[in-house]
């Protein structure tokens, strides 16, 4: 590399800045935990707000902690504005406890977007998955109505896209029906994590991207053995990354996330395996640290299938 080259790489670097808004877990991997990681990885800087501390991910039996208040949320962004130290890339959203909460990230990003009119907020719009939440249903309105609107990128899982559309994601077209609505709301990237049962088999998974006024794709890879926390929070980081790197891309994007995601699950899959507790098998952390060659260089999969379904 020339040393303009290199200066112009490092320029770049110093321009990828994001406010990542998300849960902490004291031990193991969700929310911010997942998220800061990669992205670090990948060379952006993360200012990272914790929405809640947490001991751990609610997959456990036991969860203490604490969540931070919207006062709280307030004046930390209080005093990156009077520092005039707001400058960000990207917004990403997570996990959220609480309706006032939620109602004040609607605040920030306004704020942040009045300030710089390319900043790109990414929402992982944080519910619940296979028919049932588990954040505060009163969480949903707020979505709806405030959040939605203002995001670029939106990645809910089928059941997220179901509550926010008003109807059950069964099939592919449900699927695309709802993604299309949210569009219509001004969202201009759409990706479905999984979770469409009539479009799934025992052995595969699907994933649709759908970008407004242009294409949307269907991801097919394979389903791997176990249940996990924090997948969605690692997927939606690494869109950030790839989106980026890429220009907007969203099937190459998709396709080297995809790529990242099964080679982290596989190696997390097999150390579940190995443990003798029936519990650590059933519900095993994220294996990030020991794959993060995976998460910077995702590996060329023929796995995975991608297919132009629309325009
Ligand atoms: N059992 C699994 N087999 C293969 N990939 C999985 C599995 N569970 C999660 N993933 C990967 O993680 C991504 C996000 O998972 P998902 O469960 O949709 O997130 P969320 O937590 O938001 O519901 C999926 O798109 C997929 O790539
Ligand atoms: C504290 C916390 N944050 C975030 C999540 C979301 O995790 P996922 O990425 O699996 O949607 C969970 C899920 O249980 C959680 O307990």
């Amino acid at each position: 590399m020339s040393s303009s080259e290199l200066i112009a790489e490092l320029e770049r670097e110093r321009d990828r800045r994001v406010l990542s808004i998300q849960s902490h877990v004291v031990h193991g991997y969700a929310g911010n935990k997942c998220s800061v990681f990669p992205l670090q990885l990948h060379g952006f800087e993360v200012d990272f707000i914790n929405s809640v501390q947490f001991s751990n991910h609610a997959g456990y039996e036991h969860v203490k902690g604490q969540k931070l208040t919207e006062k709280e949320l307030e004046e930390l962004y209080e005093g990156l504005t009077l520092n005039n130290i707001n400058n960000y890339t990207h917004v990403l959203t997570g996990y959220c406890g609480n309706v006032t909460f939620l109602q004040k990230i609607a605040d920030v990003v306004k704020d942040l977007k009045k300030k710089n009119g390319n900043t790109t907020f990414v929402c992982d719009p944080v519910m619940g998955d296979n028919g049932r939440y588990y954040t505060p249903k009163e969480l949903m309105p707020v979505y709806r109505d405030l959040i939605i609107p203002l995001a670029d990128v939106l990645t809910p899982n089928a059941f997220e896209l179901g509550e926010l559309t008003g109807s059950p994601i069964e099939t592919e077209e449900d699927c695309l029906r709802a993604v299309n609505e949210l569009h219509a709301k001004g969202v201009k990237t759409v990706v479905v994590t999984s979770g469409v049962t009539g479009a799934q088999t025992n052995e595969s998974l699907r994933c649709y991207a759908s970008v407004k006024g242009s294409h949307v794709y269907r991801f097919t890879f394979p389903r791997l053995v176990g249940q996990f926390v924090g997948t969605g929070d690692t997927f939606t980081s690494l869109l950030v990354v790839w989106l980026d790197e890429l220009n907007g891309d969203v099937s190459e994007a998709v396709k080297r996330v995809l790529a990242s995601m099964q080679c982290l699950i596989r190696k997390t899959s097999s150390y579940a395996q190995l443990q003798v507790d029936t519990n650590s098998r059933a519900m095993c952390e994220l294996r990030l640290i020991q794959s993060r060659k995976d998460l910077l260089w995702p590996p060329t999969c023929d796995q995975i299938q991608v297919e132009k379904i629309g325009q």
